[in-house]
């Protein structure tokens, strides 16, 4: 049973070369970002996630929503592995595939059907696994003969073809998006929205986080509303979304 649990998770993002002068006052009414805190006069950091309790059980499917530099992208990262969180405790059972940083773990220099192998190796499957699945991935990406040629040949559309037809040929318990995946041209949107509409269905526990109120209403049952790196709602979709709505238009 998949599960993920969040209690006090804090996470700090130091930066080293950010000037105090812009950062006096007017971070304080700032409307978007997470929480910039002076540490001393050469440390910043910032607070992209504050003090975050959470659990999500088996069977939810969650949307993140909230401001630019909220805290969406952060927490899935965390969710993920990616980030470590600077405070608090982070539980994660079962097995996880992010859609997003597609190009990760891609090597320029491999061909396609290598690049298939090491991000298939990184979501976490045997090389048999690969090497059974390896067709299937292929002709989904639509690549052709491109898939002998190495990956810097490709154009970004085509790069994220392949990394999207090797991540969703794995049916993970968490499955976690970060919009603005864009999938390429109109007629791969459409093959990849049937490929996405089994894969999301099939996972056990779904993050979504989005600026789309109507991809959020498609795939979720429930929003979590995020401002500052703190949770500010978190229930039925409808609700959070129009609660936030009226906050964003008000
Ligand atoms: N590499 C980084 N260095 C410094 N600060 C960062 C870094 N990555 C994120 N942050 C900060 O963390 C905060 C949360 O960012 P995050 O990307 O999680 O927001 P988000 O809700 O996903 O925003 P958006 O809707 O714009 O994608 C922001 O204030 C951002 O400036």
């Amino acid at each position: 049973m998949a599960s993920i649990a969040f209690h006090d998770v804090s996470v700090d993002i130091p930066v080293f070369n950010a000037t105090n002068r812009s950062l006096k006052n007017n971070i304080i009414s700032a409307a978007t970002g997470g929480q910039i805190s002076p540490r001393d006069t050469r440390r910043i950091s910032v607070r992209a996630i504050d003090g975050l309790t959470l659990n999500l059980e088996h069977g939810t499917r969650v949307g993140l929503v909230g401001h630019n530099g909220a805290g969406k992208s952060t927490m899935l990262r965390v969710m993920a592995g990616i980030y470590t969180p600077t405070g608090g405790r982070v539980a994660v059972d079962g097995d996880v595939a992010p859609m997003f940083d597609l190009a990760f773990g891609m090597d320029p220099d491999a061909t396609g059907w290598d690049n298939i192998i090491l991000r298939g190796r990184l979501l976490g499957f045997s090389k048999s696994e690969i090497r059974r699945r390896m067709d299937e991935i292929g002709a989904v990406s639509d690549l052709g003969a491109f898939l002998d040629m190495p990956l810097r040949t490709y154009s970004s559309g085509m790069a994220t073809r392949l990394a999207f037809a090797v991540s969703t040929s794995i049916r993970p318990d968490i499955l976690l998006i970060d919009e603005g995946i864009g999938a390429g041209d109109a007629a791969f949107l459409q093959q990849a929205k049937e490929r996405m509409q089994r894969f999301i269905g099939e996972a056990g526990l779904l993050v979504i986080a989005s600026h789309s109120n109507d991809l959020l209403r498609q795939w979720c049952t429930t929003a979590l509303w995020m401002e500052h790196g703190r949770m500010r709602m978190h229930g039925d979709i409808d609700e959070v979304l129009k609660a936030y709505q009226a906050s964003v238009s008000a």
